[in-house]
């Protein structure tokens, strides 16, 4: 954080913490700020901050409640899992909201500070028609009556919210979430094709989370939510769970990864997939995940010790959904109790 930064990244209200969230890389260059849900635009900090906003790429996020409120959707959106179980032949909302989680989050380019969960805009066309993003419109209408519902949610939170809980919900660890995303314009929607290409391999795969800053311990933990639901022709041209349990938070991944027997085939979409005599599927870049050295290693560790996988797991999703952001110190994380915990 710059010495501008840090001088005037937080000034304190009566019921709100500012924060600066952003680039690094904006020393002199002036703070530019966007204000969440647009509230209170004519207050002096505006004023007197206004002059220094332009075109650096800096946010400024706030935090107006706490976590009691959090968890209040937390429980919302866990009881909307439970009562809509239906949903992809009983595998239920809770995968797609995992991968919408990671969608908004994973578009988050590190260079400029651009894409990321901050400004939630997923929600405009140019995002939501991602030919990536295909079938996530299903979770973000799971999501449009908590919206309604609780309105002061920021997009990105409630996004990243919702991920954190269906994994939760699905038994997997804790996600301890912070709140102070911001809404942002459409015109800081990220263009299409920032999301990985599934056909490709591990040198692909290394490079590809590179520009989000995260190395290969992280990146064979947070590609175990592959565990969860299946791929869909309609969606991706793929077609297949990867394992059994598509909606149970596990480390079944890397075993299956590891102990079955895989046959690379060309699917009814005419793209190459491996299959296994279970109905089971991986993608090229799934399997990259042991064709590579330095992966396979890791693929183990976490096959045996899913212990390890669930902490390791835990810390990368943390960061994949706040790529982009500072939170300061006195924002603390809110570890969400389970439904089950409050019963
Ligand atoms: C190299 C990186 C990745 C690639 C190429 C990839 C690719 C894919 C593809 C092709 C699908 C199938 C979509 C469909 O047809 O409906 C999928 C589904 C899914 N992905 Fe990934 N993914 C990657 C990383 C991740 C990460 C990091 C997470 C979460 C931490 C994740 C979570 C999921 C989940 C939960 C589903 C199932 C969605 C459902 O059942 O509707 N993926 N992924």
């Amino acid at each position: 954080m710059s010495a501008i930064g840090s001088t005037f990244s937080r000034a304190f209200s009566k019921n709100s913490i500012y924060l600066l969230a952003g680039a690094t890389t904006a020393v002199g260059a002036g703070v530019a700020f966007n204000k969440y849900q647009n509230n209170n635009r004519n207050n002096s900090r505006w004023k007197i901050w206004a002059p220094l906003a332009a075109g650096t790429g800096l946010h400024l996020a706030e935090v107006q409640k706490g976590p009691e409120d959090y968890q209040k959707i937390y429980n919302a959106i866990a009881t909307k899992l439970r009562d809509e179980d239906e949903y992809d032949n009983y595998i239920g909302y809770g995968p797609v909201l995992v991968r919408l989680a990671w969608h908004v989050s994973g578009t988050f380019e590190k260079s400029d500070n651009s894409g990321g969960s901050f400004g939630g805009t997923y929600r405009f066309k140019k995002e939501m028609n991602d030919p990536s993003n295909k079938g996530l419109q299903n979770g973000f209408k799971f999501l449009s009556p908590i919206q309604k519902e609780f309105p002061w949610i920021s997009h990105g939170d409630l996004y990243t919210l919702a991920g954190v809980t269906a994994i939760q919900e699905m038994q997997g660890p804790k996600i301890p979430w912070k709140a102070g995303r911001v809404d942002q314009p459409e015109d800081k929607t990220p263009d299409n094709g920032r999301l990985p290409d599934a056909s490709k391999d591990a040198s692909y795969v290394r490079n590809f989370y590179k520009r989000m800053n995260f190395n290969d311990r992280e990146v064979v933990a947070l590609l175990g939510a592959h565990a969860l639901g299946k791929t869909h022709y309609d969606n991706s041209g793929f077609e297949g769970p990867w394992g059994a349990a598509t909606n149970t938070f596990s480390n079944e991944y890397f075993n299956n990864l590891l102990n079955e027997n895989w046959k690379l085939e060309k699917n009814e979409a005419g793209n190459m997939q491996y299959n296994n005599d279970k109905g089971y599927m991986m993608l090229p870049t799934d399997m990259a995940l042991v064709q590579d050295p330095n992966y396979k290693k890791i693929v183990k560790e976490y096959a045996e010790n899913e212990k390890a996988f669930f902490s390791d797991f835990s810390k990368a999703f943390t960061k994949l959904i706040e790529n982009g952001i500072e939170f300061p110190k006195d924002i603390k994380a809110t570890t969400f109790k389970t439904l089950d915990e409050q019963e």
